[in-house]
Protein backbone atom coordinates (compact mmCIF):
# COMPACT_ATOMS: atom_id res chain seq x y z
CA UNK A 1 0.00 0.00 0.00
CA UNK A 2 0.63 3.57 -0.56
CA UNK A 3 0.23 6.09 2.11
CA UNK A 4 -0.82 9.17 1.01
CA UNK A 5 0.02 12.51 3.15
CA UNK A 6 -1.51 15.37 4.03
CA UNK A 7 -0.01 18.52 3.58
CA UNK A 8 1.49 18.90 7.12
CA UNK A 9 3.17 15.40 6.71
CA UNK A 10 4.65 16.12 3.37
CA UNK A 11 6.05 19.15 5.19
CA UNK A 12 7.33 16.56 8.26
CA UNK A 13 8.76 14.70 5.43
CA UNK A 14 10.79 17.50 3.73
CA UNK A 15 12.05 18.50 7.10
CA UNK A 16 13.22 14.94 7.81
CA UNK A 17 14.59 14.26 4.47
CA UNK A 18 16.30 17.75 4.87
CA UNK A 19 17.93 17.03 8.23
CA UNK A 20 19.09 13.41 7.37
CA UNK A 21 19.92 13.07 3.95
CA UNK A 22 20.73 15.76 4.15
CA UNK A 23 20.16 18.51 1.44
CA UNK A 24 19.16 21.85 1.40
CA UNK A 25 16.05 23.51 0.77
CA UNK A 26 17.28 24.79 -2.76
CA UNK A 27 18.85 21.95 -3.69
CA UNK A 28 15.27 20.18 -2.92
CA UNK A 29 13.57 22.36 -4.78
CA UNK A 30 15.65 22.10 -7.93
CA UNK A 31 15.41 18.65 -7.95
CA UNK A 32 11.59 18.89 -7.64
CA UNK A 33 11.91 21.16 -10.48
CA UNK A 34 13.88 19.19 -11.92
CA UNK A 35 11.32 16.05 -11.94
CA UNK A 36 8.61 18.47 -13.16
CA UNK A 37 10.45 19.11 -16.09
CA UNK A 38 11.65 15.87 -16.82
CA UNK A 39 7.72 14.48 -16.73
CA UNK A 40 6.94 18.32 -18.85
CA UNK A 41 9.03 16.98 -21.62
CA UNK A 42 7.67 13.41 -21.85
CA UNK A 43 4.23 15.51 -22.18
CA UNK A 44 5.35 17.95 -24.74
CA UNK A 45 8.64 17.29 -26.61
CA UNK A 46 8.46 20.09 -29.02
CA UNK A 47 10.69 22.57 -28.03
CA UNK A 48 9.31 24.77 -30.32
CA UNK A 49 5.67 25.10 -28.24
CA UNK A 50 5.30 28.97 -26.46
CA UNK A 51 5.05 28.13 -22.95
CA UNK A 52 3.60 31.03 -19.99
CA UNK A 53 4.91 30.07 -16.61
CA UNK A 54 2.66 32.39 -13.87
CA UNK A 55 4.23 32.08 -10.54
CA UNK A 56 3.34 33.13 -7.10
CA UNK A 57 5.84 34.56 -4.42
CA UNK A 58 6.03 31.16 -2.15
CA UNK A 59 7.94 27.78 -2.98
CA UNK A 60 5.91 26.65 -5.51
CA UNK A 61 5.92 30.18 -7.53
CA UNK A 62 10.32 29.33 -7.01
CA UNK A 63 9.53 25.73 -8.00
CA UNK A 64 8.12 28.07 -11.14
CA UNK A 65 10.99 29.85 -11.79
CA UNK A 66 14.12 27.24 -11.55
CA UNK A 67 11.27 25.37 -14.26
CA UNK A 68 11.47 28.04 -16.22
CA UNK A 69 15.37 28.20 -16.21
CA UNK A 70 15.36 24.33 -16.65
CA UNK A 71 13.38 24.42 -19.66
CA UNK A 72 15.36 27.17 -21.36
CA UNK A 73 18.29 25.12 -20.56
CA UNK A 74 16.73 21.80 -22.35
CA UNK A 75 16.05 24.19 -25.55
CA UNK A 76 12.75 25.35 -24.85
CA UNK A 77 13.34 29.03 -26.18
CA UNK A 78 9.51 30.01 -26.29
CA UNK A 79 9.22 31.24 -22.79
CA UNK A 80 7.46 34.23 -20.76
CA UNK A 81 7.08 34.51 -16.74
CA UNK A 82 4.96 36.20 -15.14
CA UNK A 83 5.39 36.76 -11.59
CA UNK A 84 1.68 37.49 -9.64
CA UNK A 85 3.18 38.58 -6.57
CA UNK A 86 -0.05 40.97 -5.06
CA UNK A 87 0.67 40.65 -1.53
CA UNK A 88 2.65 37.37 -0.38
CA UNK A 89 5.69 38.02 0.60
CA UNK A 90 8.58 36.15 -1.15
CA UNK A 91 10.15 32.94 0.35
CA UNK A 92 14.30 32.77 0.56
CA UNK A 93 13.86 30.06 -2.31
CA UNK A 94 11.67 32.01 -4.75
CA UNK A 95 14.72 34.88 -3.87
CA UNK A 96 16.98 32.49 -4.88
CA UNK A 97 16.00 31.24 -8.04
CA UNK A 98 14.09 35.10 -9.37
CA UNK A 99 18.26 35.79 -9.38
CA UNK A 100 18.84 32.89 -11.34
CA UNK A 101 16.47 33.67 -13.77
CA UNK A 102 17.20 37.13 -14.29
CA UNK A 103 21.03 35.51 -15.31
CA UNK A 104 19.31 34.27 -18.62
CA UNK A 105 17.44 36.01 -21.26
CA UNK A 106 14.00 35.33 -20.81
CA UNK A 107 10.98 37.57 -20.44
CA UNK A 108 9.60 38.59 -17.04
CA UNK A 109 6.84 40.21 -16.36
CA UNK A 110 5.60 41.42 -12.62
CA UNK A 111 2.04 41.76 -13.15
CA UNK A 112 0.43 44.98 -10.90
CA UNK A 113 -1.88 44.43 -8.61
CA UNK A 114 -4.98 44.65 -11.05
CA UNK A 115 -7.63 42.92 -12.46
CA UNK A 116 -6.81 43.82 -16.09
CA UNK A 117 -4.55 40.61 -17.16
CA UNK A 118 -2.72 40.64 -20.61
CA UNK A 119 -4.38 38.31 -23.41
CA UNK A 120 -1.98 34.93 -22.79
CA UNK A 121 -0.76 34.11 -26.41
CA UNK A 122 1.37 30.95 -24.92
CA UNK A 123 0.15 27.17 -26.02
CA UNK A 124 0.63 26.19 -22.84
CA UNK A 125 0.59 27.57 -19.03
CA UNK A 126 1.99 26.22 -15.97
CA UNK A 127 0.44 27.08 -13.18
CA UNK A 128 3.07 27.42 -10.12
CA UNK A 129 0.79 30.15 -8.21
CA UNK A 130 -0.16 28.18 -5.41
CA UNK A 131 0.91 25.04 -4.03
CA UNK A 132 0.19 23.48 -0.69
CA UNK A 133 0.88 26.27 0.99
CA UNK A 134 -3.09 27.53 0.44
CA UNK A 135 -4.21 28.75 3.49
CA UNK A 136 -7.77 30.75 2.29
CA UNK A 137 -10.13 30.84 -0.56
CA UNK A 138 -8.77 32.85 -3.31
CA UNK A 139 -10.01 36.29 -3.89
CA UNK A 140 -9.12 39.57 -5.49
CA UNK A 141 -6.64 40.08 -8.27
CA UNK A 142 -5.30 35.86 -7.62
CA UNK A 143 -8.66 35.06 -7.94
CA UNK A 144 -9.35 37.54 -11.19
CA UNK A 145 -5.84 35.56 -12.59
CA UNK A 146 -6.89 32.34 -12.21
CA UNK A 147 -10.36 32.90 -13.54
CA UNK A 148 -8.48 34.76 -16.66
CA UNK A 149 -5.88 31.42 -17.19
CA UNK A 150 -9.09 29.51 -17.12
CA UNK A 151 -11.08 31.78 -19.57
CA UNK A 152 -8.00 31.30 -21.80
CA UNK A 153 -8.96 27.60 -22.92
CA UNK A 154 -4.84 26.92 -23.13
CA UNK A 155 -3.57 23.90 -21.54
CA UNK A 156 -2.46 24.09 -18.40
CA UNK A 157 0.05 22.06 -16.46
CA UNK A 158 0.19 22.80 -12.54
CA UNK A 159 3.13 22.14 -10.58
CA UNK A 160 2.17 20.01 -7.37
CA UNK A 161 -1.29 20.62 -7.34
CA UNK A 162 -3.89 23.36 -9.14
CA UNK A 163 -3.72 26.52 -7.49
CA UNK A 164 -6.70 27.53 -5.92
CA UNK A 165 -7.45 23.34 -4.61
CA UNK A 166 -6.95 22.23 -1.32
CA UNK A 167 -5.15 19.18 -0.89
CA UNK A 168 -6.34 17.19 2.03
CA UNK A 169 -9.90 16.04 0.45
CA UNK A 170 -11.97 18.66 1.63
CA UNK A 171 -13.07 20.37 -1.62
CA UNK A 172 -15.89 22.43 -0.92
CA UNK A 173 -18.75 23.27 -3.77
CA UNK A 174 -17.77 26.89 -4.08
CA UNK A 175 -14.24 25.85 -4.40
CA UNK A 176 -12.71 28.07 -7.19
CA UNK A 177 -9.03 27.18 -8.66
CA UNK A 178 -6.73 26.63 -11.78
CA UNK A 179 -8.69 23.97 -14.15
CA UNK A 180 -5.57 22.01 -15.24
CA UNK A 181 -5.64 19.43 -17.60
CA UNK A 182 -2.89 18.05 -16.29
CA UNK A 183 -1.32 18.18 -12.80
CA UNK A 184 2.44 17.12 -12.13
CA UNK A 185 2.48 16.12 -8.27
CA UNK A 186 5.72 15.68 -6.05
CA UNK A 187 6.01 12.47 -4.34
CA UNK A 188 2.87 11.48 -3.91
CA UNK A 189 -0.53 12.36 -5.18
CA UNK A 190 -2.69 14.71 -3.01
CA UNK A 191 -5.46 13.64 -1.01
CA UNK A 192 -7.54 15.63 -3.02
CA UNK A 193 -7.02 14.15 -6.17
CA UNK A 194 -9.29 10.96 -5.54
CA UNK A 195 -12.50 13.34 -4.63
CA UNK A 196 -15.01 13.41 -7.63
CA UNK A 197 -14.80 17.01 -6.85
CA UNK A 198 -11.52 17.00 -8.13
CA UNK A 199 -12.87 16.69 -11.47
CA UNK A 200 -13.61 20.37 -11.28
CA UNK A 201 -9.57 21.38 -10.88
CA UNK A 202 -7.58 18.80 -13.34
CA UNK A 203 -8.11 16.27 -15.45
CA UNK A 204 -5.12 13.95 -14.91
CA UNK A 205 -2.34 13.81 -12.23
CA UNK A 206 1.21 12.40 -12.22
CA UNK A 207 3.52 11.80 -9.59
CA UNK A 208 7.17 12.26 -9.60
CA UNK A 209 9.50 11.18 -7.07
CA UNK A 210 11.39 14.20 -6.00
CA UNK A 211 13.93 12.38 -3.11
CA UNK A 212 11.89 12.63 0.23
CA UNK A 213 12.67 9.96 2.33
CA UNK A 214 10.77 6.95 1.65
CA UNK A 215 11.18 5.31 4.87
CA UNK A 216 10.30 7.95 6.95
CA UNK A 217 7.38 8.44 4.56
CA UNK A 218 6.05 4.67 4.36
CA UNK A 219 6.11 4.85 8.87
CA UNK A 220 3.73 8.04 8.71
CA UNK A 221 0.22 7.12 10.19
CA UNK A 222 -1.91 8.17 7.63
CA UNK A 223 -5.77 7.46 7.06
CA UNK A 224 -5.61 6.66 3.52
CA UNK A 225 -3.91 4.29 1.29
CA UNK A 226 -3.55 4.05 -2.43
CA UNK A 227 -3.33 -0.27 -3.49
CA UNK A 228 -0.53 -1.11 -5.47
CA UNK A 229 0.53 -3.81 -8.00
CA UNK A 230 2.66 -5.18 -5.27
CA UNK A 231 -0.68 -5.50 -2.70
CA UNK A 232 -1.99 -7.25 -5.83
CA UNK A 233 0.65 -9.51 -6.25
CA UNK A 234 1.19 -10.93 -2.68
CA UNK A 235 -2.46 -11.07 -1.72
CA UNK A 236 -3.01 -13.36 -4.94
CA UNK A 237 -2.89 -17.19 -4.34
CA UNK A 238 -1.37 -18.83 -7.10
CA UNK A 239 -3.36 -22.34 -7.84
CA UNK A 240 -1.52 -25.69 -7.17
CA UNK A 241 -1.07 -29.04 -8.85
CA UNK A 242 -3.37 -30.54 -6.34
CA UNK A 243 -6.51 -27.61 -6.09
CA UNK A 244 -9.17 -28.85 -7.14
CA UNK A 245 -13.07 -27.33 -7.94
CA UNK A 246 -13.68 -27.90 -3.75
CA UNK A 247 -10.64 -26.03 -2.92
CA UNK A 248 -12.25 -22.92 -4.97
CA UNK A 249 -15.76 -22.39 -2.78
CA UNK A 250 -19.21 -22.03 -3.91
CA UNK A 251 -20.82 -18.79 -4.31
CA UNK A 252 -24.44 -18.37 -3.92
CA UNK A 253 -25.61 -15.33 -5.79
CA UNK A 254 -28.97 -14.04 -4.89
CA UNK A 255 -29.97 -11.73 -7.55
CA UNK A 256 -32.40 -11.37 -10.69
CA UNK A 257 -35.84 -10.19 -11.41
CA UNK A 258 -38.14 -10.44 -14.10
CA UNK A 259 -37.26 -7.04 -16.38
CA UNK A 260 -33.40 -7.32 -14.99
CA UNK A 261 -32.28 -10.97 -15.24
CA UNK A 262 -29.57 -9.92 -16.78
CA UNK A 263 -27.90 -8.35 -13.69
CA UNK A 264 -27.64 -11.87 -12.37
CA UNK A 265 -25.89 -13.44 -15.49
CA UNK A 266 -23.84 -10.83 -14.79
CA UNK A 267 -22.53 -11.29 -11.60
CA UNK A 268 -22.89 -15.32 -11.90
CA UNK A 269 -20.71 -14.71 -15.32
CA UNK A 270 -17.82 -12.37 -13.13
CA UNK A 271 -18.01 -15.01 -10.29
CA UNK A 272 -17.24 -17.90 -12.61
CA UNK A 273 -14.62 -16.08 -13.96
CA UNK A 274 -13.05 -15.22 -11.43
CA UNK A 275 -12.36 -18.35 -10.25
CA UNK A 276 -14.61 -19.50 -7.55
CA UNK A 277 -15.02 -23.52 -7.61
CA UNK A 278 -18.67 -23.32 -8.12
CA UNK A 279 -21.24 -21.09 -8.70
CA UNK A 280 -25.24 -21.48 -8.04
CA UNK A 281 -27.92 -18.41 -9.24
CA UNK A 282 -30.79 -18.04 -7.11
CA UNK A 283 -33.36 -16.55 -9.50
CA UNK A 284 -36.97 -16.66 -10.24
CA UNK A 285 -38.10 -19.48 -12.57
CA UNK A 286 -38.68 -16.74 -15.40
CA UNK A 287 -34.97 -16.57 -15.45
CA UNK A 288 -33.74 -20.48 -16.12
CA UNK A 289 -34.10 -20.92 -19.69
CA UNK A 290 -31.88 -17.72 -19.88
CA UNK A 291 -29.44 -18.78 -17.25
CA UNK A 292 -29.15 -22.72 -18.69
CA UNK A 293 -28.36 -21.53 -21.99
CA UNK A 294 -26.09 -18.33 -21.45
CA UNK A 295 -23.77 -19.97 -18.40
CA UNK A 296 -23.72 -23.71 -18.39
CA UNK A 297 -21.21 -24.08 -16.04
CA UNK A 298 -23.34 -21.96 -13.47
CA UNK A 299 -26.37 -23.97 -11.02
CA UNK A 300 -29.39 -22.68 -10.59
CA UNK A 301 -31.10 -22.44 -6.95
CA UNK A 302 -35.09 -21.70 -7.57
CA UNK A 303 -36.02 -18.71 -5.41
CA UNK A 304 -38.99 -20.90 -4.35
CA UNK A 305 -36.29 -23.30 -2.87
CA UNK A 306 -34.26 -21.36 -0.83
CA UNK A 307 -36.46 -22.01 2.79
CA UNK A 308 -36.51 -25.99 1.98
CA UNK A 309 -32.43 -25.65 2.11
CA UNK A 310 -31.50 -27.14 5.43
CA UNK A 311 -27.20 -26.72 4.79
CA UNK A 312 -27.24 -23.17 3.40
CA UNK A 313 -23.59 -22.92 4.93
CA UNK A 314 -21.98 -25.24 2.11
CA UNK A 315 -22.00 -21.91 0.22
CA UNK A 316 -19.09 -20.25 1.19
CA UNK A 317 -19.82 -16.96 0.35
CA UNK A 318 -23.22 -14.90 -0.80
CA UNK A 319 -23.44 -12.68 -3.70
CA UNK A 320 -27.07 -10.59 -3.09
CA UNK A 321 -28.72 -8.04 -4.57
CA UNK A 322 -28.03 -7.20 -8.46
CA UNK A 323 -31.05 -6.60 -9.72
CA UNK A 324 -33.11 -8.55 -7.46
CA UNK A 325 -36.11 -5.98 -6.90
CA UNK A 326 -37.41 -4.64 -3.68
CA UNK A 327 -40.91 -7.06 -3.24
CA UNK A 328 -42.08 -8.68 -0.34
CA UNK A 329 -40.67 -11.65 -1.35
CA UNK A 330 -37.07 -10.34 -1.72
CA UNK A 331 -37.47 -9.04 1.39
CA UNK A 332 -38.38 -12.37 3.20
CA UNK A 333 -35.34 -14.35 0.75
CA UNK A 334 -33.35 -11.35 1.76
CA UNK A 335 -33.60 -11.80 5.61
CA UNK A 336 -33.43 -15.51 5.48
CA UNK A 337 -30.01 -15.71 3.71
CA UNK A 338 -28.84 -12.78 6.25
CA UNK A 339 -29.42 -14.65 9.34
CA UNK A 340 -28.36 -17.93 7.52
CA UNK A 341 -24.71 -19.37 8.45
CA UNK A 342 -23.62 -17.86 5.95
CA UNK A 343 -20.69 -15.85 7.29
CA UNK A 344 -19.14 -14.55 4.14
CA UNK A 345 -21.44 -11.99 2.22
CA UNK A 346 -21.35 -8.88 -0.16
CA UNK A 347 -24.45 -6.71 -0.38
CA UNK A 348 -25.31 -5.11 -3.42
CA UNK A 349 -28.22 -2.67 -5.35
CA UNK A 350 -31.27 -3.84 -4.64
CA UNK A 351 -29.87 -5.70 -1.69
CA UNK A 352 -28.56 -2.74 -0.25
CA UNK A 353 -32.48 -0.32 -0.70
CA UNK A 354 -33.85 -3.23 1.05
CA UNK A 355 -31.47 -2.23 4.41
CA UNK A 356 -31.99 0.75 3.64
CA UNK A 357 -35.96 0.50 4.21
CA UNK A 358 -35.57 -2.31 6.90
CA UNK A 359 -33.32 -0.94 9.58
CA UNK A 360 -33.10 -3.57 12.02
CA UNK A 361 -31.64 -5.87 9.20
CA UNK A 362 -28.82 -3.46 8.38
CA UNK A 363 -28.10 -3.41 12.35
CA UNK A 364 -27.69 -6.98 12.22
CA UNK A 365 -25.04 -7.42 9.70
CA UNK A 366 -22.75 -9.91 10.65
CA UNK A 367 -19.12 -8.13 11.43
CA UNK A 368 -17.01 -8.64 7.65
CA UNK A 369 -19.83 -8.11 5.91
CA UNK A 370 -19.08 -5.97 2.81
CA UNK A 371 -21.46 -3.53 1.57
CA UNK A 372 -20.96 -1.66 -2.15
CA UNK A 373 -23.01 1.02 -2.41
CA UNK A 374 -22.31 3.42 -5.17
CA UNK A 375 -23.20 7.34 -4.33
CA UNK A 376 -27.24 7.38 -4.12
CA UNK A 377 -27.36 3.96 -2.48
CA UNK A 378 -24.56 5.16 0.29
CA UNK A 379 -26.78 7.87 0.92
CA UNK A 380 -30.10 6.04 1.42
CA UNK A 381 -28.26 3.55 3.88
CA UNK A 382 -26.41 7.07 5.86
CA UNK A 383 -28.48 10.17 5.24
CA UNK A 384 -27.13 13.27 2.15
CA UNK A 385 -23.94 14.38 2.69
CA UNK A 386 -22.77 18.00 1.21
CA UNK A 387 -19.68 16.87 0.13
CA UNK A 388 -17.68 13.77 -0.25
CA UNK A 389 -14.87 14.41 2.65
CA UNK A 390 -18.40 14.01 4.65
CA UNK A 391 -19.47 11.10 2.90
CA UNK A 392 -16.18 9.43 3.35
CA UNK A 393 -15.93 10.27 6.80
CA UNK A 394 -19.48 8.65 7.39
CA UNK A 395 -17.91 5.64 5.64
CA UNK A 396 -15.18 5.24 7.85
CA UNK A 397 -17.44 5.72 10.69
CA UNK A 398 -20.16 2.79 9.82
CA UNK A 399 -17.15 0.64 8.58
CA UNK A 400 -15.61 0.90 12.30
CA UNK A 401 -18.95 0.98 14.32
CA UNK A 402 -19.99 -1.65 12.43
CA UNK A 403 -17.09 -3.78 11.85
CA UNK A 404 -18.13 -4.05 8.21
CA UNK A 405 -15.85 -3.29 4.77
CA UNK A 406 -17.86 -0.57 2.77
CA UNK A 407 -16.85 -0.13 -1.00
CA UNK A 408 -18.14 3.34 -1.44
CA UNK A 409 -18.13 2.94 -5.55
CA UNK A 410 -16.77 6.09 -7.65
CA UNK A 411 -14.12 6.56 -10.32
CA UNK A 412 -11.45 6.17 -7.40
CA UNK A 413 -13.27 3.65 -5.27
CA UNK A 414 -12.78 4.17 -1.43
CA UNK A 415 -13.28 0.55 0.40
CA UNK A 416 -13.34 2.13 4.58
CA UNK A 417 -12.08 -0.53 6.61
CA UNK A 418 -13.17 -1.58 9.95
CA UNK A 419 -9.50 -0.39 11.32
CA UNK A 420 -10.80 3.00 10.07
CA UNK A 421 -8.16 2.99 7.22
CA UNK A 422 -9.63 3.65 4.02
CA UNK A 423 -8.25 2.30 0.74
CA UNK A 424 -8.30 3.71 -2.66
CA UNK A 425 -8.48 2.15 -5.99
CA UNK A 426 -6.47 3.84 -8.46
CA UNK A 427 -7.49 1.01 -11.39
CA UNK A 428 -10.44 2.14 -13.72
CA UNK A 429 -11.33 4.41 -16.27
CA UNK A 430 -14.18 6.59 -17.96
CA UNK A 431 -14.93 3.79 -20.51
CA UNK A 432 -16.53 1.54 -17.48
CA UNK A 433 -19.24 3.83 -16.72
CA UNK A 434 -22.31 1.74 -18.06
CA UNK A 435 -24.55 -0.41 -16.41
CA UNK A 436 -23.54 -4.04 -14.96
CA UNK A 437 -20.82 -2.91 -13.67
CA UNK A 438 -21.34 -2.91 -9.75
CA UNK A 439 -23.21 -6.67 -11.24
CA UNK A 440 -19.63 -7.75 -12.34
CA UNK A 441 -18.08 -6.39 -9.13
CA UNK A 442 -20.04 -7.42 -7.18
CA UNK A 443 -19.92 -11.21 -8.31
CA UNK A 444 -16.00 -10.53 -8.39
CA UNK A 445 -16.32 -10.06 -4.77
CA UNK A 446 -18.43 -13.48 -3.79
CA UNK A 447 -16.00 -15.17 -6.04
CA UNK A 448 -13.07 -14.09 -3.95
CA UNK A 449 -15.14 -14.56 -0.73
CA UNK A 450 -15.79 -18.41 -1.45
CA UNK A 451 -12.45 -18.90 -2.84
CA UNK A 452 -11.69 -18.02 0.91
CA UNK A 453 -9.96 -14.57 0.60
CA UNK A 454 -10.39 -12.37 3.97
CA UNK A 455 -13.33 -10.05 3.61
CA UNK A 456 -10.73 -6.96 3.17
CA UNK A 457 -8.89 -8.95 0.96
CA UNK A 458 -11.58 -9.39 -1.61
CA UNK A 459 -12.90 -6.59 -1.58
CA UNK A 460 -9.44 -4.84 -2.30
CA UNK A 461 -8.58 -7.58 -5.13
CA UNK A 462 -11.88 -7.41 -6.63
CA UNK A 463 -11.85 -3.77 -6.85
CA UNK A 464 -8.17 -3.28 -8.54
CA UNK A 465 -9.04 -6.44 -10.75
CA UNK A 466 -12.02 -5.26 -12.09
CA UNK A 467 -10.52 -1.64 -12.91
CA UNK A 468 -7.10 -3.30 -14.16
CA UNK A 469 -9.48 -5.46 -16.75
CA UNK A 470 -11.19 -2.61 -17.93
CA UNK A 471 -7.53 -0.36 -18.25
CA UNK A 472 -6.12 -3.36 -20.51
CA UNK A 473 -9.23 -2.96 -22.89
CA UNK A 474 -8.68 0.96 -22.75
CA UNK A 475 -5.34 0.44 -23.96
CA UNK A 476 -6.45 -2.57 -26.56
CA UNK A 477 -8.09 0.99 -27.85
CA UNK A 478 -11.64 0.55 -26.11
CA UNK A 479 -13.42 4.04 -25.52
CA UNK A 480 -16.51 2.17 -24.17
CA UNK A 481 -16.29 -1.10 -22.54
CA UNK A 482 -19.25 -3.54 -21.87
CA UNK A 483 -19.17 -4.98 -18.42
CA UNK A 484 -19.44 -8.33 -20.46
CA UNK A 485 -16.67 -7.96 -22.45
CA UNK A 486 -14.74 -6.65 -18.80
CA UNK A 487 -15.89 -10.42 -17.31
CA UNK A 488 -13.76 -12.10 -20.34
CA UNK A 489 -10.83 -10.33 -19.88
CA UNK A 490 -10.79 -11.07 -15.82
CA UNK A 491 -8.81 -14.59 -16.05
CA UNK A 492 -6.23 -12.56 -17.81
CA UNK A 493 -5.57 -10.15 -15.26
CA UNK A 494 -5.75 -12.71 -12.50
CA UNK A 495 -3.01 -14.21 -14.61
CA UNK A 496 -1.00 -11.20 -15.48
CA UNK A 497 -0.29 -11.26 -11.15
CA UNK A 498 0.14 -14.90 -10.41
CA UNK A 499 1.63 -17.02 -13.09
N1 LIG B 1 8.19 18.31 -0.53
C1 LIG B 1 7.67 18.98 -1.48
O1 LIG B 1 6.64 18.57 -1.97
C2 LIG B 1 8.31 20.21 -1.92
C3 LIG B 1 7.50 21.20 -2.41
N2 LIG B 1 7.93 22.36 -2.87
C4 LIG B 1 6.98 23.31 -3.36
O2 LIG B 1 6.57 24.14 -2.30
C5 LIG B 1 5.17 24.32 -2.37
C6 LIG B 1 4.65 24.81 -1.07
O3 LIG B 1 5.28 26.04 -0.87
P1 LIG B 1 4.85 27.13 0.23
O4 LIG B 1 5.81 28.24 0.16
O5 LIG B 1 4.67 26.42 1.51
O6 LIG B 1 3.42 27.56 -0.22
P2 LIG B 1 2.81 28.12 -1.58
O7 LIG B 1 3.81 28.49 -2.56
O8 LIG B 1 1.78 27.16 -1.99
O9 LIG B 1 2.05 29.41 -1.06
C7 LIG B 1 2.75 30.55 -0.69
C8 LIG B 1 2.01 31.46 0.19
O10 LIG B 1 0.83 31.96 -0.38
C9 LIG B 1 -0.02 32.46 0.65
N3 LIG B 1 -1.39 32.06 0.41
C10 LIG B 1 -2.02 30.96 0.86
N4 LIG B 1 -3.28 30.93 0.42
C11 LIG B 1 -3.45 32.06 -0.31
C12 LIG B 1 -4.53 32.60 -1.03
N5 LIG B 1 -5.72 31.97 -1.08
N6 LIG B 1 -4.38 33.74 -1.67
C13 LIG B 1 -3.20 34.40 -1.64
N7 LIG B 1 -2.11 33.94 -0.98
C14 LIG B 1 -2.25 32.78 -0.32
C15 LIG B 1 0.53 31.93 1.94
O11 LIG B 1 1.16 32.99 2.59
P3 LIG B 1 0.45 33.77 3.81
O12 LIG B 1 1.38 34.92 4.05
O13 LIG B 1 -0.91 34.17 3.36
O14 LIG B 1 0.39 32.82 4.94
C16 LIG B 1 1.51 30.85 1.46
O15 LIG B 1 2.49 30.61 2.39
C17 LIG B 1 4.68 22.99 -2.85
O16 LIG B 1 3.39 23.03 -3.36
C18 LIG B 1 5.72 22.69 -3.92
O17 LIG B 1 5.38 23.32 -5.13
C19 LIG B 1 9.40 22.65 -2.83
O18 LIG B 1 9.80 23.36 -3.90
C20 LIG B 1 10.22 21.36 -2.82
C21 LIG B 1 9.77 20.39 -1.82
K1 LIG C 1 0.20 25.25 -8.56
Amino acid sequence: MRNIMTVSQTREADRFTIANEPVSTIDLMERASQAFVQKFISLFSDQRISVLICCGPGNNGGDGLAISRLLYEYGYSNIRVWIADFNGSRTDDFKVNFQRLSEIPIHVNELANTDNFEAIEAAIVIDALLGSGLNKPLEGALLNLVRHINASGKQVISVDIPSGMPADGNIMVETESIFARDVISFQRPKLSFFFPESAKSLRYFHTVDIGLDETYISALKTDFFEITEDDIRSALIKRSPFNHKGTFGHCLIFAGNINTMGAALLSAEASLYTGSGLTSLCIPPSGLSALNTRLPEAMALEREQLPSIRNLEKYAALAVGPGLGVGEDEKKYLRLLLNSKITSTVIDADALNILAQEGELFEQLKPGTIITPHMKEFDRLFGSSKNWWERTAKARENAVKRQIIIVLKNRYTFIAMPNGKVIINPTGNPGMASGGMGDVLCGMIGSLLAQGYAAEEAAMLACFLHGKAGDLLAEEGMAVIPPTMLIQKIPKVIGDFTL
